[in-house]
């Protein structure tokens, strides 16, 4: 049976009553096949599962979709049922930010500013303050997050290792379409010609990820991009240095689709050094 609070005092009791290791999968809700392989993954690794749904105002910036985020609860609901989660904690803005705005946030560093950070000024404050919070709040043994967002990903792994938050953080491959195309909420927001014409970041990351050379990677993800409007694609080291390689490395790209943005990355194997390697369309 899944329980839901709203409350902090529901949500301490119910904490208090969890018997063994937990682990929690957070979430913005309109739950997906990739919200739910993490709390697949979050039920195999421990006793007790706790899935939180909350639409964080703090990491929406003044002209992105905090309105139009798509609010999903019953499904989302049925989706935690499904995957076993034991308890739901789904607060409102007023729960989350008693004192309304907060003074005091997470200041995530210089790579906060690049990327995702550069686009979304403010954002990974936003991301990373709600997350200390929720895991201030929930205190769990491990907590599960996607590749999907994979500069989020990053950060808060550094956050945890850099604030002793005691957790261990835990990352999920991105779950894909059959056709490539990465599960996302705001993937509802795409009419079915623009979601042919979003394959083309699945498309460009594949064909870059064939090629060992970081001038090679580039060129052959770019060609593939040539039909929407790129935010930014970069090749990184794996912990998002700008010197990667040789070895494992990511690419990542971010694009415009209509007025949705959506983003994507995968796994780069370089046989030679990227450090040269310029991030393409990222704003200064
Ligand atoms: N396709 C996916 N595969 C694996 N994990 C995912 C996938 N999509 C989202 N997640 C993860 O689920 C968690 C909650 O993400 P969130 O609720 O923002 O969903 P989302 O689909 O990424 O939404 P958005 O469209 O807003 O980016 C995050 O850790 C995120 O990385
Ligand atoms: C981690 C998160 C739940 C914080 O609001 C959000 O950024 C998300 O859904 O990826
Ligand atoms: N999936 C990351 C949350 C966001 O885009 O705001």
């Amino acid at each position: 049976m899944t329980a839901v609070v709203r409350t902090r005092e529901e949500l301490a009791r119910a904490r208090a009553a969890a018997q063994g290791s937990v682990a929690v999968v957070m979430t913005m809700g309109a739950l997906h096949e990739g919200h739910a392989t993490l709390l697949r993954e979050a039920r195999k690794s421990a006793d007790f599962v706790l899935a939180t749904i909350f639409v964080n105002p703090l990491q929406f910036g003044p002209n992105e979709d905090l309105a139009r985020y798509p609010r999903t609860f019953d499904a989302d609901l049925a989706v935690c049922a499904a995957e076993g989660v034991d308890l739901v904690f789904a607060p409102t803005p007023e729960v989350m930010y008693p004192h309304g705005q907060p003074q005091v946030t997470v200041h995530p560093g210089p790579l906060g500013e690049v990327l995702e950070g550069a686009v979304r000024p403010g954002h990974f404050a936003g991301v990373l303050t709600v997350v200390g919070k929720l895991l201030r709040l929930t205190r769990p043994d491990l907590a599960f997050f996607g590749e999907k967002d994979y500069q989020q990903l990053t950060l808060i792994t550094l956050m945890v290792r850099d604030l002793e938050l005691g957790v261990e953080i835990v990352g999920v491959p991105t779950v894909r379409e059959p056709d490539g195309l990465a599960l996302s909420s705001r993937n509802r927001y795409l009419s079915e010609a623009e979601r042919e014409t979003a394959l083309a970041l699945s498309r460009g990351l594949r064909a870059g990820a064939a090629r060992r050379e970081a001038a090679a990677v580039l060129a052959a993800a770019r060609a593939e991009l040539a039909g929407v409007d790129v935010d930014y694609l970069a090749l990184r080291g794996t912990d998002l240095s700008e010197d990667p390689g040789p070895g494992e490395a990511r690419l990542l790209v971010a694009a415009r689709v209509g007025t949705t943005r959506l983003i994507d990355n995968l796994p780069v194997h370089l046989d030679t050094d990227g450090t040269a390697t310029k991030t393409e369309g990222e704003s200064a």
